[in-house]
């Protein structure tokens, strides 16, 4: 496996490989890898001859009170994982170089990153959208592989790939969770025990929402009243947002559509922010 830090370097490495004729794929990071990062490898190498990983803390998607400065940088356990897994490039550039001092481009999708996480995240869609371009540009992947864990950030990358024609197929890799159903993150690392046990309440209540739409009932009220009774059981949860929207578009739906419709949240687990999402 190779490890390569410099931005020319990775392109000129990828625009050769495409000339001799290989599919490149890459799965974008931001290090402190676990097995729903690891599966996204195993989902890239199927399709691709060549799989890069990078590994990028971006600092432009953290708002200024967010946990960019305390967010895990294992790298020398993350190179392990991913050559264990079978990676043939890890890409992991330095932040000076993918933003020098006078850097001052920036990509905004302006729908799909309207609520949710674009509302309690200001500019944080920004950041991953440019960055992600960066990574297209330097990598020239045909195929990229995100997680649906981030459901709208895949959904305004694809929205992205569409409006701007990035010539690159997006890919889709299932929510990787732990036994008791609780969503990968690497901000999972963040939890003692006390806050690791009422983690789950945030699977568990989306959870209830869902059981609900299986009985038919299809009122977005009703879903999101359950959920929120689930999660207000606790005072060391805070609800961010419940919402119900299209899992194409992220727009609010005014009805559950089943097949078509995400029922998504975020809460503040005391300092520990963490999302989930389910298809309904
Ligand atoms: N549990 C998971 N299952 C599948 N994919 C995942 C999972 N967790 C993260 N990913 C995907 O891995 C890629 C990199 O995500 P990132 O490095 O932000 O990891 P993360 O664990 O989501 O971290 P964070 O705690 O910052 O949300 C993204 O495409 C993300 O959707
Ligand atoms: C896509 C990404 C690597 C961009 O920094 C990040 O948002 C993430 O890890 O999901
Ligand atoms: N998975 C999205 C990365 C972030 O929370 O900034």
């Amino acid at each position: 496996m190779q490890v390569i830090q410099s931005l020319q370097e990775m392109q000129g490495l990828a625009i050769e490989m495409r000339g001799k004729g290989k599919l490149l794929g890459l799965v974008p990071t931001m290090g402190a890898l676990h097995e729903g990062h690891l599966s996204l490898i195993d989902i890239c190498r199927e399709k691709a001859d060549v799989t890069i990983v990078s590994i990028f803390l971006n600092p432009t998607q953290f708002g200024p009170n967010e946990d960019l400065d305390s967010y895990p940088q294992p790298l020398e356990e993350d190179l392990e994982a991913c050559k264990a897994r079978g990676a043939d490039i890890v890409f992991a550039p330095a932040r000076g170089e993918v933003y020098p001092k006078d850097y001052s481009t920036y990509i905004n999708e302006e729908l799909y990153s309207r609520g949710m996480c674009g509302t309690s995240r200001p500019g944080h869609f920004r950041g991953v959208t440019t960055v992600v371009a960066i990574l297209f540009n330097i990598c020239r992947p045909d195929v990229a592989v995100f997680g649906q864990k981030d459901g709208q950030q895949v959904a305004i990358i694809r929205k992205m790939v569409r409006d701007l024609h990035f010539p690159v197929e997006i890919v889709t890799g299932p929510t990787v969770r732990e036994p008791d159903g609780l969503a990968m993150s690497s901000r999972n690392r963040y939890l003692d025990s006390v806050l690791r046990r009422e983690s789950i309440k945030l699977y568990n209540a989306l959870m209830e929402g869902k059981k609900l739409v299986d009985k038919g009932f299809l009122n977005v009220n009703r879903i999101t009243a359950e959920v929120t009774h689930y999660l207000s059981q606790t005072h060391l949860i805070r609800i961010i947002y419940i919402e119900v929207v299209d899992k194409e578009t992220m727009l609010p739906e005014q009805e559950i559509r089943p097949g078509k419709s995400m029922l998504a949240a975020a809460i503040w687990l005391d300092q520990t922010r963490l999302i989930d999402n389910l298809e309904l």
